[in-house]
Formats: C-alpha cells, structure tokens, sequence
C-alpha cells in the first residue's frame, strides 16, 4: 500500500477506528494470503520503476497523441509481463496472475490499451477454436506478440444478432481458398478494439459457404496489414471508427473485404471443418460452441466489474472521509460528509456488492471450469444453464457496477465530476461493459429461455438443475412466509423470482390461446420476461454471496467474520428495500414487517459506519491504480485537485490569445 508521510488526519483518525485486521480481509478478496503476496509481487515489478507515468496528462493529450501514448506504454508493459501474459496458455489459468495483469494495466491505461483484444478475445478464441495443430501454429505467435488480433464479429448493421451477420466466407475448391467478401455497407465489420490501426490479424465471424450452401457464423483467421509494413493488404479496406464515450485509446475500427482470399487453412476447424473438395461436416455436439469466445468474456466480465466498483468506493468512501460539509449541530464542527446516513445509503452498498461480484466472479469462474472439463470429455449437457447463468450474471454485474459507480460520483459532489477524480473514466468503461458482449436486455432474454424452459419441468416434476431448484416449490398454491433472516430473505427473493417466471408462463400461454403465435406471445411478455431473469440473477447472486462469505470466514477472526456478514446482511436489506412491491406480491411480508427491515438497515449502516475506510483499504488498491485525486490512500485531496489544475494548458500563460481576437473587439463594440 503507498504510503506518503502526510496522511490527512480525518483517515488517520478512522484507521484507528477500525477494528477488524484489513489484511486478513484482503487475504480474504484474493482468495488467500498466497494470492495477495504473488499479487503484490506483480504490482511490485510492474509498478515501482513509474513506467506507467505519462509525459504530461493524457486527458490534456489530442486524441492521436493520446493513442501513441496509449501504444508507447503497452509496449513498455507487455515486456514488463511477458511471462505472465505467456501464462494465459489455457483458459483454467485465469488465476492470480490474471487478475494482477488486470490491475496493474490500469495503472498504465486510464481508459484501456490497443491490446485489450489481444488478450480479451483474441487469444481466448484461438484457445478455443482452433484445432490442435492450428492452436501449434498460432497460439505461440500471439501469445508471443508475434502477430497482434483482434476479434471482429460485430457489423454496422447487426452485433446482437449474430445469425444476421452479412460478410460472407465462400470456399473455393479450385484453389482450396475462402473467399472473403463484404457485399453491403451494413457488413462491414464495426467496433473491434484495436483494428483501427494496431493489429495486423484479425479473427473474422462471417456466413461460411461451401458447395453453394450456408452453414451459418464462423471464424476465421484473417491477415489484413502487411507484417512489415503495416499497410493493409490488397482487397481490405480498414480504418477507426471515431471518438466514443469512453475506450478511446483503444482504437476500435472497421473493416471490408473485396473478394479477399484466405488458405483453407485458416478457417478455425475446431468445431466444423470444410474439407479440401469443400465437403462440410460439422464436428460439435452442441450448435453454439462457436458462440464459446462470448461466453468466457461474458465470466470475466464479472470480476472486471467488482474491480472497478472497489476502485470507485474507495475513491469515494476515502473522499467521504475527508471532506467536511454542513453544520447540522451548531455547537460542532461540520461533520465529514460520511457521517450522514444517506451519504452511507450511497457508499456501503457498493462496498458490499464490489464483494458480492467478486466471490460470485470466482464461483462462476470455478463453474465455468468444470463445463469446459466435461465438455472435453464430449459432456455438453450444462452448457445451456452455464450460458443462462453467466449471461444473467454479466447483465446485473455490469449494469449495477455502472450504476453505483455512478452513485459514488454523486457521493463525490462536484469534484467528483472532475476527470482527475478518476471516476468519470471507471463510468464510461463499464457503462460500456453493459453493452458489449451481449447487451443487458438480451442477455436476459437469454436466461429467461432457459427459466420458462424450467419451469415446465418443475411443473412435469422432471429433475431441475442446481440454479433453478427452488422452483421446484413453486407450485404449493401459498405465499412464502417472509422471514427476515438471512436465509429467509434469500428464499423469498427465489420465491418472487418463480413467481415472476409462473406470471410470465401464464401469460405466454394466455396470449397463445387467444390467438397469437408463440414468437409474438413471447415478444408481448418480454418486459415481464427481463424483470423475471433479473430476479432469478439477483436470488442467485444473494445466494452465493452469503453462501461463499459463510463458507470464507468460518475460520476468521470474531471481528472480520461479523463485518462481512454485516455487509451480506446489507445487501440482502438493501435489495428486499429495493423491491418491497415484489416482496408484497409473492410472500407473506406485511408493513410491519417493512417498517422493522427499514430500521434494521438504517441500524446496521451505524454499524458498519466505524469500519468504512479500513474496509475499502481492505480492497489494497494503489495509487497508481486508481488514479484518482479525491481516492488517494493519503486523502491529500485539495492539494492534489490544485495541482492537477495547474496542469491545464490553459494555465500556461496569463491571458489566452481568444481574449484579444474576440473578446475585447465585443467589448470595445468593434464586432
Ligand atoms: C500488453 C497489454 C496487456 C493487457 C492485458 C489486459 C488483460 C485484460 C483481459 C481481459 C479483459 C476482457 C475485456 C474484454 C473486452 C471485450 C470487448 C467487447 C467485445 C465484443 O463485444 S465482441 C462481440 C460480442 N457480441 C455479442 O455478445 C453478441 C450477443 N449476441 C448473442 O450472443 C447471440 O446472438 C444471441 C445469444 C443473442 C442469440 O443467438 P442466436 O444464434 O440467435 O440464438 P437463439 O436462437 O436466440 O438461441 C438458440 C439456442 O442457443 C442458446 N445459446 C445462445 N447462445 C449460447 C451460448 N453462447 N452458449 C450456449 N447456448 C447458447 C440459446 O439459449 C438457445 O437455446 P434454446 O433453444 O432456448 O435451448
Ligand atoms: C466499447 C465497445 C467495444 C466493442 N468491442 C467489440 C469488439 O472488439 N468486437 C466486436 O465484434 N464487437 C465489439 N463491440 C460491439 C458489441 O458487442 C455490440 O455493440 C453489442 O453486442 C450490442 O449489439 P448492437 O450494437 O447490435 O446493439 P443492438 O442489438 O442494435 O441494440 C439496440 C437496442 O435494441 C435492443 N434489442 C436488440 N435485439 C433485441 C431483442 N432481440 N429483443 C429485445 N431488444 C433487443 C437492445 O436491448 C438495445 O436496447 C463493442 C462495443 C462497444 C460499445
């Protein structure tokens, strides 16, 4: 943790307050004391030489400045991790060493690196796709950097809809070539990070035919620059597509082909292969494994967005802790602003679901290990729930991590809003996470197939699988008893959820009997249909939060292990608040009941209230990770914000040359 030797004395003040070990809680986030000092260890080598400084600040920086920037300090940082980038050789190895090269890039990147891809997509998907020999030739050179990718699936004109992708790979058996093809301005590829102007390879998703027909999406390994020139190659017309809201070092771009040929060769074979006569035989058990790079990302996902929530509340919670205002009792200096309860309402819910994503983030990680392992044994059967599970996951994950991290700008005032507060770059990037890998909405809609599949066989009484168990209770004709245990609030949140999913069957099957088709029975209930996916994925999500953190402090000391139940109780409080209409609906909660929950969460935001700042110190997130003036482990907060102010470039001479040319001519009614 940087330490400076001036410590503002509000933060020394509640460091002293806190009572439970911070370590033993940081031990407790990595997964172990092992992980945090192999952590550390790599924080340490990427971090302590200042290589991620930038020449002068990157938001003062044009846009094109700000990319070379962006390239010159990916450079710098690749070689300072190649080894744990090499280790990224298979995707069980998303372990520590993963995540440390996810917190230390930020130190490096305020928005994110031209090689995000590489690393997010590009490599995922070779890993997954490829058969063994193609996985020999290709997986070494991009591990290696040797050739830099990037993963182009989304189109001008379709990125939810994959089956709707327009470019075209057609097989030539004459010269055993794909021919690549864009034939509408809807095709062409849009959006992949780094295509721009950075990689020369790229992974293409486009309709594959042979013999005349369509076998629907898959990729292909596509060369589009020269490899020693950097041109783009004959038949590719390629560019970047402009400034966005945030991710604009990461020079996303579009791409076209005229007729471009590729070997047969480079068609990712893993899943089907199209034979040198063109025959095409279809090699998968399950028809959306080529949909596999998606769902990876769509699991990290999850742990990115407890990253940076932890990094936006201990921005604020710090900044809370100094920052005085108001004077509600005359007679006393003004209170720091974190001593108002509502200003607490803000900030420990997003401490408590920074933890509630992350221990989810490792369980789905290990869930997702144990799919991939079946699946190589030819086992796909738990594909479509793992599909539903994460989607559901990174739809709440994300949307919700955006939302807080929102809520802790607002819990920063004004100075929040100040790009050197650091939290305006963590909102434009997840807000974007929402989007990306399959937007909230239709992730939902996603989960919500499988739960109306579920519940036809709960009502069969067939077997259920593990994350729809409790709708196997759905059919007892009664309201759930409400109970405000931890437990109980956890089986009246799966009871709401099934009561969602039981509305939405009765109200497919009502608009079917009256009439209308499946597909528009399906498509008029499809705002109750997201609101029910969104309940089973936060049930799931309570569940394993409390689960896990049961399961994580068994072995704790008295004071850790009652802090983190407090903040899983918060969070169970705060959601049955949240949804007290649902809780009214489907279980026998009364407005007493209500009343006394309102109390008890405004009773433990108390308690929790003198642990604030040691527990996000808990998160041990540097300085140079967090990049932020209000957030710093010192709390020297005026003096920073003052000295980033003097950095403008507007500061750099006393009048500004605007004021003479049209200023003073209005001034001097000259105009
Ligand atoms: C030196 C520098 C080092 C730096 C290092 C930094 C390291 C950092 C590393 C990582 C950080 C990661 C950051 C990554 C950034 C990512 C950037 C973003 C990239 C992208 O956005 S890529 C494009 C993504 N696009 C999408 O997600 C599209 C979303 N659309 C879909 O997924 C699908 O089209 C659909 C699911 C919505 C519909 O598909 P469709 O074919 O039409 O299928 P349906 O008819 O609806 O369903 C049929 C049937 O299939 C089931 N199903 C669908 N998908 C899947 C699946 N993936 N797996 C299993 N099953 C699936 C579906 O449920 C149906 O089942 P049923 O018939 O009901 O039983
Ligand atoms: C920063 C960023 C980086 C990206 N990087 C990449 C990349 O590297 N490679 C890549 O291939 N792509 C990339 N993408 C594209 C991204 O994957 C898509 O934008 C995303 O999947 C959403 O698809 P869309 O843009 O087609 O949205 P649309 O599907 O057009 O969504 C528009 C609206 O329609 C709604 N909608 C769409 N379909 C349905 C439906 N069936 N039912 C109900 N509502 C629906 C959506 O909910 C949304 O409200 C990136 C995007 C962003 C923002």
């Amino acid at each position: 943790m940087s330490q400076t030797t001036e410590v503002n004395p509000d933060l020394v003040m509640e460091r002293a307050k806190c009572n439970f070990n911070v370590l033993e809680v940081t031990h407790l986030i990595d997964g172990g004391e092992q992980n945090t000092l192999q952590r550390k260890k790599i924080e340490n080598i990427a971090l302590n030489d200042g290589a991620w400084k930038d020449p002068i600040g990157e938001e003062h920086m044009t846009p094109k400045e700000k990319y070379e920037n962006s390239v010159r300090k990916t450079c710098i940082y690749g070689s300072i991790v190649k080894n744990e980038l090499a280790e990224l050789s298979g995707m069980e190895s998303f372990g520590m060493n993963f995540l440390a090269v996810r917190r230390t890039a930020d130190a490096f990147f305020k928005e994110v690196t031209p090689l995000l891809q590489q690393f997010g997509q590009f490599v995922p998907t070779i890993l997954g796709q490829c058969t063994p020999e193609q996985l020999s030739c290709w997986l070494p050179k991009a591990l290696g950097l040797k050739i830099i990718g990037t993963y182009a699936q989304t189109e001008l004109g379709h990125g939810t809809f994959i089956r709707g992708l327009e470019t075209t790979a057609t097989y030539d058996p004459e010269t055993e070539e794909f021919v690549l093809h864009s034939p509408t301005l809807s095709s062409y590829k849009w959006w992949a990070g780094g295509l721009g102007k950075t990689v020369n390879y790229c992974i293409v998703v486009a309709q594959l035919y042979t013999k005349g027909e369509c076998h629907g999406t898959y990729p292909f390994m596509v060369p589009i620059r020269d490899e020693d020139t950097h041109m783009p190659l004959p038949g590719i017309k390629v560019g970047e597509i402009g400034p966005k809201m945030g991710y604009n070092t990461g020079d996303n771009g579009f791409l076209a082909f005229n007729n471009y040929r590729i070997p047969r060769e480079n068609m990712l074979m893993k899943h089907a292969q199209v034979l040198k006569d063109g025959t095409y035989v279809k090699v998968a058990r399950h028809g959306k494994l080529t949909y596999g790079t998606m769902v990876f990302v769509r699991v990290v996902l999850v742990s990115d967005a407890a990253f940076n929530l932890a990094k936006a509340c201990t921005i604020a919670v710090r900044y809370s802790a100094i920052r005085r205002q108001s004077r509600p009792r005359p007679e006393e200096p003004e209170p720091q602003v974190l001593d108002y309860a509502t200003q607490q309402h803000k900030l420990f819910i997003a401490i408590a679901t920074a933890h509630a994503f992350q221990l989810c983030s490792v369980w789905l990680w290990d869930s997702y290990n144990v799919v991939l392992a079946q699946m190589k044994d030819g086992n796909t059967d738990t594909l479509t729930e793992f599909h539903a599970l994460s989607s559901g996951m990174k739809a709440i994950s994300t949307s919700d991590s955006a939302q807080l991290i929102e809520q802790c700008r607002h819990a920063c005032g004004g100075h929040g809003y100040m790009i050197s507060s650091g939290i305006p770059n963590l909102y434009n990037y997840v807000t974007a996470t929402r989007t990306l890998e399959g937007d909230y909405t239709v992730l939902l809609l996603q989960t919500a197939r499988f739960l109306v599949k579920a519940y036809e066989q709960a009502e069969a009484k067939k077997p259920l699988t593990p994350s729809v168990a409790y709708l196997a209770h759905a059919f007892s004709g009664r309201k759930t008893t409400w109970d405000s245990s931890p437990d109980g609030i956890i089986r009246s949140f799966q009871a709401l959820a099934a009561g969602k999913i039981a509305a939405c069957v009765r109200n497919i099957r009502k608009r079917m009997q009256a009439g209308l088709s499946q597909v528009d029975a399906w498509e008029m209930s499809t705002i109750q249909l997201v609101a029910a996916a969104e309940a089973h994925s936060r049930a799931v999500i309570a569940d394993t939060y409390r689960r896990e953190i049961v399961r994580l402090t068994a072995n704790s000391s008295p004071n850790v292990k009652a802090v983190m139940e407090q903040l899983t109780i918060l969070y169970l409080y705060y959601w049955a608040l949240e949804r007290t209409g649902d809780l009214l609906m489907y279980t026998s909660v009364s407005e007493k009941d209500l009343v006394d929950l309102q109390e008890a969460y405004e009773e433990l935001l108390l308690k929790i209230r003198p642990n604030a700042v040691g527990l996000v110190d808990a998160f041990d997130l540097r300085d140079e990770i967090l990049h932020s003036t209000l957030g710093s482990y010192d709390g020297r907060v005026y003096e920073r914000l003052m000295e980033e102010a003097l950095k403008s470039p507007l500061n750099k001479e006393p009048v500004n040359q605007a004021h003479f040319k049209y200023l003073k001519p209005l001034i001097q009614g000259k105009l």
